[in-house]
C-alpha cells in the first residue's frame, strides 16, 4: 500500500483450487476506488488460472466490509476525482465480471457487511456468515442508494415487503435473522467460516450445491399487481416522512423499475439514479454528518495525547427527577452499577419507580425480555447518604438548577468519594467554577449535560472548564461512546453550546414575530416544514413554561444587550397556562397529548403586545415561510458563530452536530453552521443588519459574522487564530 492509496485486496490461491481474496482496508474495510479496483484484478487472475477452481471473499481482522469509502462520494462531489462511468462498478464489475463468471464465488462474511460490503456479497453465488455479524444497507441515511445491485439484489433474497424495511430504515440485521430470510446461507462459528466457505465454494463448482445468481432469482419476488400495491405504499409512506428528502423517493423506483422491468433496467435505473444522488445538497449534508459526528471525539490537546480511558465501573447519581432518572436508565443499559441518592424514601421510591417506568416501556414494545429487564434493574441500587459512594468512578449530579445546593453536594462529594472518582454535574446553566467553587477537586470537576429524556436524547455535552483534567475528559468520553451517546465537548459558558446557540435565540425570535403580528401556528408550521422536529411554540409547550423561564433568565442575565423579553409566557403562567404538562399552553393538549391550536392565545398575544409598548408590523404580519426561517434561525446562526469564536466549541463541525442531536435541526440540511454556509454569510449578515436597523438590537450581527459576511467568507473555515477559552 503506497501513501497515496487507500486499503487494498490480497489473494491467495490454496491446494484446494480456491483463490481467497482479503479485503484489507481498516478500519472498517471500506471499498475505496483502490480496493475496488484490486478486486477486479484479483478477479481476473483467479478467472484466468487454470489453478482455481472458485473463490471466496473475506475480510481482514474480523471484518468483512463497511461498505463503499464514504470519503469517495466527497471525492466525487468536489470534482477530485472523476466518477466513474455510469454502471461501471455495479453492471461490468459486479454483475457482469463476478456474478456471471464461469467460477463461482462465496463471501466469507465475519462482524459486518454494510452497504456496498453487503451487495457485494450478494453478487456471490453464496454467503456464509458468523453468529452476530451485521447485515444492512444503510445507504439512505447517508443520501445515497444502495448502487451496487442492493435495490435489485435484496428483494430478490429475502423479498419485496423486508427488503424495502431494511432500506428505508437503514438497520441493519443480524446474520441468525438473515438466514432465516435467506440472506445468508448458513452461520458458522468464526473459526470454522473460512474452511466452510472454501468447502461451499467446492461445492457449487462441483454442482453438489446450487449456483444461485441472485440478480436473476424470482422466487420471492411477489406478483406483479402485489409489488405495485407494496410499492406505491411505500411511496406514499416516503413522502409523509421525508417530504424534504429526493434522495429514498429515488430508490424506490429503482426496485420498481427492476420487478417490472427486470434486473437488467433495474440496475441500469440504480445506475443512473446513483450517480445523480451524490450531488444532491441534502447527500453533501448527510455525510458531512456522519464524518462530523465521528469528529466530535477527536478533541486537540485531549485524544492526542495518548491518554487511555480509565475504567469506570460505578457511578453514582444525585437526584431522581426526570433528568436523573433518565441519566440511570442509560447507564445500567449499557451495564455500569448505579446507585440512585435521593433525600428521602418517597423521593427515592419515585426515582427508581421512574427508571423501572422507562425499562418497562421498552418490555412493552417488544424491544426487551423480561429477563433483561430484571437483570438491567439488578444494576441499580437506591440510596440516601453518601456511604455507598466510597467506591464509585463517577458521580452524576442532577439536582434543581440552585448554586448554593450544588456547592454543598460538591463539598460533600469531596468528602467521601475516591480521589480517582469523576465529579459531573448535569447542570444546563450554571457555571461549573461557581459549583466547584468550595472544593480543591477543580480538575475532575466536568459538565455531563443531557438532554431530556436522557435514555433517548442522542446528544451528550461535555463540559469542560479551564481547570479540568484532559484525562477525566477522555474518561467521559469514553462512557459518553458506550452509553452510546455522541458526545461533543463545549467549553464553560451560559447554556452551553446547544441551549445558547439553538433554544435561546430560536424562541425568543419567535416571540418577537408573535408580538408584532405572526401567526404562531404559521411559524411553528414555516418551522416544522424545514424540518425540526417542532416549532418554538410547540417546543416551549413540551419542555414546559416554568423551565423556559428558569433558562431564559440565565441569557437575560448575562446577555442583556441582546435578550428579547416577551411577556406572552409571564401572562399565561399567571393563567396558570404552563405547557403540555398543564394540557394547555400555546396549544390545548387532549388525552392523548395531541395539540391543538387554541383562539385564546391571540388575547394573550394582545396583552404582551400592550404591556411591551409594541405595535403590529404590517411587512411581519404577512411573512412567507421563507422569511419566517430567516427571521427565527438567522439569530440561531449569529449566536452560533459566537460559541464558535469565542473557542466555546472546537470546530464548526461540532455545533452542527450539538444541534441536529441536542435539537433535532435537520440532518439533511447539515448542521446550523454548515446550513448558514450553503446560504452564504454574505446573505445572512445583510438580513441581521437590515433588521437589527428596523427591529433593534436583538438582531445585530456579531463581529465575526460581521467580518465574515464582509468577504463572504464560510463561517465553518477554522478560525486563524482560535482564541479558545480552554
Ligand atoms: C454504493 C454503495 O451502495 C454505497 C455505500 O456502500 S455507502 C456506505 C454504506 N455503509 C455505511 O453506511 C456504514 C457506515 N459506517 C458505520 O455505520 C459504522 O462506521 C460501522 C458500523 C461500520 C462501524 O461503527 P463503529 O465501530 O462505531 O466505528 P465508527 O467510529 O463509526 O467508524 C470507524 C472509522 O471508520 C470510518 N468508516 C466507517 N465506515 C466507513 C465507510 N463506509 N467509508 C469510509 N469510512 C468509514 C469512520 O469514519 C471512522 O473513521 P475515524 O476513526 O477516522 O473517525
Amino acid at each position: 500500500m503506497t501513501s497515496r492509496t487507500k486499503g487494498k485486496t490480497t489473494m491467495e490461491v490454496g491446494g484446494d483450487g480456491v483463490a481467497v481474496v482479503t479485503i484489507i482496508n481498516p478500519p472498517v474495510n471500506s471499498l475505496s476506488f483502490d480496493v475496488l479496483d484490486n478486486l477486479k484484478s484479483n478477479y481476473e487472475e483467479a478467472l484466468s488460472r487454470n489453478d482455481v477452481k472458485a473463490i471466496v471473499i473475506t475480510g481482514a481482522k474480523g471484518k468483512f466490509s463497511g461498505g463503499f469509502d464514504i470519503s469517495g462520494f466527497g471525492e466525487v462531489q468536489k470534482g477530485t476525482r472523476k466518477e466513474p462511468k455510469v454502471g461501471y462498478l455495479s453492471i461490468d464489475i459486479l454483475t457482469d465480471l463476478f456474478e456471471a463468471a464461469r467460477k463461482p464465488s462465496v463471501a466469507a462474511i465475519d462482524g459486518l457487511a454494510l452497504g456496498g460490503g453487503l451487495e457485494l456479497a450478494m453478487a456471490c453465488h453464496a454467503r456464509i456468515s458468523t453468529p452476530g455479524t451485521q447485515l444492512g444497507l444503510p445507504e439512505l441515511q447517508l443520501g445515497v442508494i444502495p448502487g451496487f445491485g442492493g435495490t435489485q439484489r435484496l428483494p430478490r433474497l429475502v423479498g419485496l415487503t423486508k427488503a424495502l424495511e431494511m432500506i428505508s430504515t437503514s438497520k441493519p440485521v443480524k446474520a441468525e435473522e438473515g438466514h432465516s430470510l435467506g440472506l445468508v446461507d448458513t452461520v458458522v462459528p468464526p473459526a470454522e467460516l473460512l474452511n466452510a466457505a472454501r468447502r461451499w465454494a467446492l461445492d457449487i463448482a462441483e454442482r453438489r450445491k446450487p449456483w444461485v445468481c441472485s440478480v436473476s432469482k424470482t422466487d420471492k419476488l411477489p406478483p406483479l399487481g402485489e409489488a405495485r400495491e407494496i410499492l406505491n405504499f411505500a411511496k406514499e409512506q416516503t413522502r409523509k416522512q421525508a417530504p424534504n428528502l429526493k434522495h429514498p423517493l429515488m430508490c424506490l423506483e429503482a426496485i420498481e423499475v427492476g420487478i417490472v422491468s427486470g434486473p437488467r433496467a433495474g440496475l441500469e435505473k440504480e445506475a443512473q439514479v446513483g450517480s445523480q444522488v451524490v450531488n444532491l445538497d441534502t447527500t453533501k449534508s448527510l455525510i458531512h454528518v456522519f464524518f462530523s459526528q465521528r469528529g466530535t471525539t477527536k478533541v486537540p490537546g485531549v485524544t492526542d495525547r495518548g491518554l487511555v480511558p480509565r475504567k469506570i465501573k460505578k457511578v453514582a447519581i444525585i437526584g431522581g427527577g426526570l433528568m436523573g432518572s433518565g441519566i440511570a436508565t442509560a447507564l445500567i443499559l449499557s451495564n455500569y452499577t448505579v446507585i440512585l441518592k435521593e433525600v428521602d424514601d418517597k423521593f427515592l421510591e419515585a426515582g427508581i419507580g421512574r427508571v423501572k417506568a422507562n425499562l418497562q416501556s421498552r418490555v412493552k414494545k417488544g424491544r426487551m425480555s423480561q429477563e433483561k429487564f430484571e437483570k438491567t434493574m439488578s444494576l441499580l441500587k437506591g440510596s440516601l447518604d453518601y456511604e455507598s459512594f466510597r467506591d464509585v468512578d463517577m458521580v452524576i449530579e442532577a439536582v434543581i438548577e440552585n448554586i448554593s445546593l450544588k456547592q454543598q453536594i460538591f463539598a460533600e462529594l469531596e468528602k467521601y468519594c475516591p480521589q480517582h472518582c469523576i465529579l459531573a454535574s448535569n447542570t444546563s446553566t450554571i457555571d461549573l467554577n461557581k459549583i466547584g467553587e468550595r472544593t480543591k477537586s477543580q480538575d475532575r470537576i466536568i459538565g455531563a449535560h443531557f438532554f431530556s429524556p436522557a435514555h433517548v436524547m442522542p446528544l451528550l455535552e461535555i463540559v469542560r472548564t479551564n481547570h479540568t483534567s484532559p484525562q477525566v475528559i477522555v474518561d467521559l468520553l469514553d462512557v459518553g461512546k458506550k452509553i452510546k451517546k455522541t458526545p461533543v465537548v463545549v467549553g464553560n459558558c451560559t447554556g452551553f453550546a446547544v441551549n445558547r446557540m439553538m433554544f435561546f435565540p430560536y424562541t425568543q425570535a419567535a416571540m418577537f414575530l408573535a408580538e408584532r403580528g405572526t401567526d404562531p401556528y404559521l411559524i411553528d408550521r414555516a418551522v416544522s416544514k424545514f424540518g425540526m422536529p417542532m416549532g418554538p411554540f410547540r417546543l416551549c409547550d413540551l419542555i414546559g413554561f416554568g423551565v423556559a423561564v428558569a433558562t431564559a433568565t440565565q441569557f437575560v442575565e448575562n446577555f442583556p444587550e441582546r435578550t428579547y423579553k416577551s411577556m406572552i409566557i409571564p401572562l399565561m403562567q399567571e393563567d396558570k397556562r404552563a405547557g403540555e404538562a398543564t394540557r394547555k399552553g400555546f396549544y390545548l393538549y387532549d388525552d392523548k397529548r395531541k395539540a391543538k391550536p387554541d383562539p385564546e392565545i391571540k388575547k394573550y398575544i394582545e396583552k404582551a403586545r400592550s404591556v411591551s409598548g409594541v405595535n403590529i408590523d404590517s411587512k411581519l404580519e404577512k411573512l412567507s415561510e421563507k422569511e419566517i426561517i430567516e427571521m427565527t434561525l438567522f439569530p440561531v446562526v449569529n449566536e452560533a458563530c459566537r460559541v464558535f469564536e469565542e473557542g466555546i466549541a472546537v470546530k464548526a463541525a461540532d455545533l452542527d452536530i450539538a444541534g441536529i442531536m441536542g435539537m433535532g435541526f435537520p440532518p439533511y440540511r447539515g448542521g446550523i453552521m454548515f446550513w448558514a454556509d450553503s446560504i452564504g454569510s454574505k446573505y445572512i449578515h445583510s438580513k441581521l443588519d437590515e433588521w437589527s436597523k428596523t427591529y433593534g438590537d436583538f438582531f445585530m450581527p456579531c463581529a465575526f459574522l460581521a467580518e465574515r459576511g464582509s468577504k463572504g467568507a464560510p463561517l465553518s473555515a477554522p478560525l486563524e487564530q482560535a482564541r479558545s477559552r480552554l
